[in-house]
């Protein structure tokens, strides 16, 4: 037993990059066999060159980051404040969260982003359905039942940040939507035939034109990916799903795709 145990040690696969390390990860997007370090700076450098050939910001500017306390918007929040300290971006970062009304959710992620608060030392501002539109999601959900009520709720939640972002005079709003989001819009568009979003779906920066631009730093990182950092680095972040969300048409769009992605694998 000690000598399978001994050989098994010594056969174990060293990482691809630092060909040091023990390979302790597969990576979802390059299925290369690395040690957690090295996934760490090729995750974080990968998002560093998005920003870069991207020209998301400028020094000086006031960014607001969309927190929902789920995992994509705390590891945004994460990489871009140490991406910030390293690179010198010279950014002053906000949290922004929407706190739609919905107990049991929305109130128990908000308390993880009173913490992410604290634990990076980023200022947080809360803005609310009850307060912009006096109505919170629990009491819509109450008289429009759970038909629709996401498009209610997204188109909601849009204004809100904007109106955030305007109380915090901020120049940007970057939010953590990841490769696997706009696949699912992508998709989403061309069943719904509207032509015009599916041309604008894909843009890492969208709303120029409108009060505040928005920016998806994550646009080309996998879901996976996200998951796995945030977990291997013990971040602080909510993993339940909204309880209004269960028969959202986009939860439908995500099973197909997981589906096609496993008969391609
Ligand atoms: N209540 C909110 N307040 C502030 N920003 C939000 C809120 N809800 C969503 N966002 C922003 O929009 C992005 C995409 O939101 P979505 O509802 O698709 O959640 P998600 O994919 O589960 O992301 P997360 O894991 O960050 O919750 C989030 O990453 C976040 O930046």
């Amino acid at each position: 037993m000690e000598g399978e145990g001994g050989e098994r040690k010594r056969g174990a696969r060293l990482c691809c990059v630092c060909k040091k390390s023990r390979a302790s990860v597969k990576r979802p997007k390059t299925l290369e066999q690395i040690c957690r370090e090295c996934f760490y700076d090729a995750f974080e450098s990968e998002i560093h060159q998005v920003i870069l050939e991207n020209q998301l910001f400028s020094p000086g500017e006031r960014v607001a980051i969309g927190a929902s306390g789920g995992k994509d918007s705390t590891v945004l929040a994460y990489v871009l404040s140490k991406l910030n300290r390293l690179h010198n971006y010279g950014l002053h970062l906000f949290l922004l969260s929407v706190d739609e009304g919905i107990t049991g959710y929305r109130d128990d992620s908000l308390e993880t982003v009173h913490r992410n608060q604290i634990q990076y030392g980023l200022p947080l501002k809360v803005v609310s359905y009850k307060d912009l539109y006096g109505w919170t999601m629990d009491e819509i959900v109450r008289v429009i039942g759970l038909k629709n009520n996401c498009t209610f709720c997204g188109v909601f939640r849009r204004q809100a940040l904007d109106r955030g972002a305007s109380l915090l005079k901020v120049d940007k709003v970057v939010t953590g939507h990841n490769a696997d989001d706009i696949a699912e819009t992508v998709l989403l568009n061309l069943l719904r035939g509207d032509v015009a979003r599916l041309s604008r779906c894909t843009s890492i920066t969208t709303g120029e034109d409108g009060p505040i631009p928005r920016c998806k730093p994550f646009k080309y990182t996998y879901e996976k990916e996200i998951v796995m950092y945030a977990y291997f680095k013990k971040l602080d972040y909510f993993s339940t799903e909204c309880i209004y969300s269960p028969n959202a048409y986009r939860g439908f769009a995500r099973e197909f795709i997981k589906d096609l992605e496993r008969i391609r694998c």
